[in-house]
């Protein structure tokens, strides 16, 4: 099999539906040639998630839910059984809040209880799994997180999520720090809003997606297929000498300040 991923094998956490970004991303990696192992959360998640990974040839379908350390070591004593080469890659594209807490003021919802678990899961996570990614990965590798520019813009009701992906990101330039003299690159891409099952179900959602129309520089929001393109980019050796990034992936909405006027009358 020829292709820019080909002879290339990785790891895809956080599909739960065809919707996903990791999906999107998981069929750019599978068309251009690399072999994928899967996790999910939850054993719903693992019905829809087993027949998707078969669709891109793969029938590695793991569990893992992030909170638990136990599930996360045992994933990967079972990719070693799988992957016995060790892994080129690893996708990480999970992030949860509670929903309540993503709408209204920060300075008013947020609770310490859910700020920690925000942020173990949303930030904490990939460093716990580049921890043990790293020492699987003899030839080098690329680790590729996914982040908002909620993170270092306000906007509104994103709340606490904002604040773990801001952490994310720092994480991603220690991560980078540490791992580049192993080869290892790590990077974020920050991704416009698009309708997955986390970017669906929130408050003002359509308001949001037609603000993007209405003022990115591409005048639209961004498909699952040009996340997949970017990070296929960050996880191939196109980007070999690129780590410790944070890449938009958001139809340019990122450098503006404020719209046209004309768009505004429009
Ligand atoms: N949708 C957007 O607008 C958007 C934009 C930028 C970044 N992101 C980020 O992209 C990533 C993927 O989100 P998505 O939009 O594809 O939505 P999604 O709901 O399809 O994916 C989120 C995934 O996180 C997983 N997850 C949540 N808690 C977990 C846990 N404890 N253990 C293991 N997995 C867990 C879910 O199972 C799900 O598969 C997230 O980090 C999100 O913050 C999303
Ligand atoms: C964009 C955007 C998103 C998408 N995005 C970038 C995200 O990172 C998803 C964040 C998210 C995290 N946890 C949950 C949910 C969404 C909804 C369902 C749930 O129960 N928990 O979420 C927002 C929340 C508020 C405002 C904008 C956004």
């Amino acid at each position: 099999m020829t292709g820019l991923m080909a002879g290339k094998r990785g790891l895809i956490m956080g599909v739960a539906n065809d919707h996903s970004i990791a999906w999107g991303i998981a069929k750019v990696l599978h068309r251009h040639g690399a072999e994928l192992a899967f996790t999910y959360q939850g054993d719903a998640l693992g019905r829809r998630v087993t027949p998707l990974a078969a669709s891109v040839g793969s029938d590695i379908v793991l569990p893992c839910d992030v909170e638990d350390i136990a599930s996360v070591n045992a994933l990967f004593t079972a990719l070693d059984a799988r992957f016995p080469e060790g892994l080129d890659f690893v996708v990480h594209a999970i992030g949860f809040s509670d929903k309540g807490q993503l709408k209204g003021r920060y300075v008013d919802v947020t609770t310490r209880e859910n700020f920690s678990r925000t942020m173990t899961i949303s930030c904490f996570s990939f460093t716990e799994i580049a921890q043990r990614a790293a020492k699987r990965m003899p030839r080098g590798g690329s680790l590729l997180t996914l982040t908002y520019g909620g993170s270092t813009r306000i906007m509104p009701n994103y709340n606490v999520m904002g604040v773990a992906k801001a952490a994310l990101e720092a994480s991603v330039r220690y991560l980078a720090g540490d791992l580049g003299p192993d080869g290892i690159r790590v990077n974020a891409l920050s991704a416009g809003p698009m309708r997955t099952l986390a970017g669906a179900g929130i408050a003002d959602a359509r308001l949001m997606f037609n603000h993007q129309k209405a003022h990115a520089p591409l005048r639209r929001t961004v498909t699952q297929e040009e996340v997949g393109g970017s990070a296929m980019y960050l996880l191939s050796d196109l980007s070999g000498g690129v780590t410790g990034e944070i890449h938009f992936v958001d139809s340019g909405y990122n450098i503006i300040s404020m719209p046209r006027p004309d768009v505004l009358q429009a």
